[in-house]
């Protein structure tokens, strides 16, 4: 079997199901990437065939299509194909099929050249109005905060009023977000997306009709418990529907969904700011793309995955045959059984068993904990360098460093979040996930760090109720305030703002659901934290105080990804898990998905003319 240094910096393409690295420290990491727990699953069925050696050479002559991209095919088949003389006794035409550790995976789809059907497209197109709704709701609120003036029981809202109704989301969020997961399995990924629509509908009407604090509040609370659903569904839908090859990119898709339904958001905010009760309209609006959404569900199915995890194999082979419409039955029928054969991976005899275990694997299995660790670390990241606090509280921001439209300011900020995250779409593939932390977090510090220099000097004072600034209307340092929380709204969707959505990826298929929920659920409680606090926060350590104090914790936050994030663009799922098992493995991460990204180039490349192909090691 071979064997390569890979502490070298070669760009070489051998796929190999063993590599030697040396980690951080010097010593020796085996990392293996041999797919041994599927080898059961095995299928194997008559075709013609194609064996593409590394380098993209092909010939025909006993095939495993194992791992098109990988090469871990060499585990079962590539021992075979390795060992070509002994193996005269392989049948020509047969082929092997090998799944990769994952059921979300379309590895024997992967035998096709397989476009992006317009049905998967429809299906990601529905389910990231979840997205949509989660940006629009958690956008609203800032300028409905200013132009609510006295609706609500006939007086002003304090600032503590304002952050209970804003806090409120993201505790409704947070609660329902804990429960996503499980009831995903359970119920199926639709209904929970169709009972998310309902929350949103009653929240939404709550607070349209509301006069009073807390039926407003309520409203808000409510319509929560859809965003925290909509939050984990959305992105788990995707990725169980999305073809391998695309998976990751389809999953940034529902993220700039969610900041182009923030900016959207903004921009309705700034059209009704002086209009009478303008704020009720944009709560309002949201109840269109929510009952779309209901509407169209009613007409499409859940994801194959659920459709197998509840023994319905016919549903299972439907949607797959309308989402790989060239795929021969057989293909279809294999892949059905992949998903079946995964499903029994998960140990127990009934779901509250399967939970049970899936959460012990979760903190048992070191691979998994330190999943755990990195998933939550950058969600709680994510929330914690106070982005969220300026999404809520930007106009406020705004008007007391003397713009009088504070609205339109906030349009060009949520703007930035959201060219910025369509950057993030380009190089999440092309320049890792791990780079774009590592270039937006020290961003982030800077530009902080400028706004809590320029706070200090523009003389700002919040006394619970109201801002006042030393020198009023527009200043110089004003304008440094918006330029670098423009900054700062780039550096972060590029990165943090991103990457932790992509979590999915990190967990293996039995503790994936436990794994997102966890993370999930991080991102909320840190969003309420920072909402319920924010203004407090200004209040009492001033502005610069809080500035500075985000600030800091964007440049701890670096050393965290630095030492804990690995580089897991291209990496296949099984991968993940073999660079975390002893380790962060940050080295050996970068060097393999460099190798990958190489291989799936040729790959695709070849894909173009060859029905079925595979990257073997000599
Ligand atoms: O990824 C999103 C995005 O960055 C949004 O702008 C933000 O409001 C959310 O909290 C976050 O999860």
């Amino acid at each position: 079997m071979p064997v390569f240094q890979d502490d070298d910096d070669d760009d070489d393409v051998q796929s190999s199901p063993v590599y030697e690295k040396k980690n951080g420290l010097g010593g020796q990491v085996e990392v293996e990437t041999r797919a041994t727990n599927m080898s059961d699953t095995e299928l194997r069925h008559n075709n013609r065939h194609h064996h593409h050696h590394r380098g993209g050479n092909k010939d025909s002559s006993d095939f495993s299509t194992a791992h098109s991209l990988s090469g871990q095919g060499s585990s079962a088949g590539g021992e075979r194909s390795g060992s070509e003389g002994s193996d005269g006794a392989l049948d020509k035409d047969r082929i092997e099929i090998k799944p990769v550790n994952d059921e979300d995976d379309t590895s024997v789809m992967i035998t096709f050249n397989q476009g992006v059907s317009p049905f998967i497209i429809t299906l990601t197109f529905v389910a990231s109005i979840s997205g949509f709704l989660f940006g629009y709701d958690t956008g609203y609120i800032s300028s409905a905060l200013i132009s609510i003036g006295t609706d609500l029981d006939g007086r002003v809202l304090t600032y503590g009023n304002k952050e209970i109704v804003t806090a409120a989301t993201s505790l409704g969020a947070l609660i329902s977000s804990t429960m996503a997961g499980t009831a995903a399995d359970m119920y199926g990924r639709k209904p929970c997306i169709m009972f998310s629509n309902i929350m949103f509908l009653v929240g939404a009407i709550l607070q349209v009709s509301a006069h009073k604090f807390w039926q407003m509040a309520a409203g808000r609370l409510i319509m929560g418990f859809g965003v925290g659903i909509g939050s984990l569904i959305s992105p788990l839908f995707i990725s169980e529907i999305a073809p391998k090859m695309i998976r990751g990119r389809l999953t940034v898709i529902n993220s700039l969904w969610l900041t182009g339904g923030q900016l959207i958001a903004y921009g309705l905010g700034a059209a009704f700011n002086h209009v009478n009760n303008g704020w009720r309209i944009l709560v309002g609006l949201s109840l269109v793309p929510t009952v779309l959404q209901f509407c169209f569900f009613l007409f499409l199915p859940d994801t194959p995955r659920y459709y197998v995890l509840k023994g319905d194999y016919e549903m299972a082979k439907v949607v797959l045959r309308k989402s790989y419409r060239d795929a021969p039955e057989e293909i279809i029928d294999q892949k059905v059984q992949e998903l079946a054969d995964l499903n029994h991976s998960i140990p127990g005899r009934n779901q509250a068993e399967r939970y049970w275990n899936s959460v012990k694997e979760l903190h048992t299995v070191p691979s998994n904990f330190r999943a755990l660790i990195i998933a939550c670390g950058l969600q709680a990241i994510q929330q914690f360098t106070g982005w969220n606090s300026l999404m809520y509280f930007s106009g406020t921001i705004f008007e007391t460093v003397g713009f009088k439209n504070s609205s339109a300011v906030s349009i060009i900020v949520s703007g930035t979040n959201f060219i910025f995250t369509l950057v993030a779409f380009f190089a999440i593939d092309k320049i890792g996930r791990r780079c774009i932390l590592l270039i937006g977090l020290p961003g982030m510090a800077m530009a902080l760090t400028v706004c809590a220099i320029a706070f200090h000097f523009i003389g700002i004072k919040f006394d619970g109720k109201d801002a006042t600034v030393a020198h009023g209307g527009y200043s110089s340092w004003g304008i440094v305030i918006i330029v670098f929380i423009i900054l700062y709204a780039a550096f972060y969707a590029l990165g943090i703002g991103t990457v932790p959505w992509q979590q999915s990826e990190l967990f293996p298929t039995n503790v994936r659901g436990i794994g997102t929920s966890y993370a999930t659920a991080t991102n909320w409680a840190g969003s309420l934290v920072i909402a319920s606090t924010f203004l407090t926060m200004l209040q009492n350590i001033t502005p610069s105080g809080t500035f500075a104090f985000f600030a800091a914790l964007s440049a701890v936050s670096f050393v965290f990804c630095y030492f804990c994030y690995p580089e897991l663009s291209g990496l296949e799922l099984e991968e993940v898990q073999t660079i975390l098992k002893d380790g962060f493995n940050i080295k050996a991460s970068k060097a393999l998905a460099k190798k990958r990204k190489m291989q799936a180039a040729t790959v695709q490349h070849d894909m173009k003319y060859e029905p079925t192909q595979e990257i073997i090691e000599e």
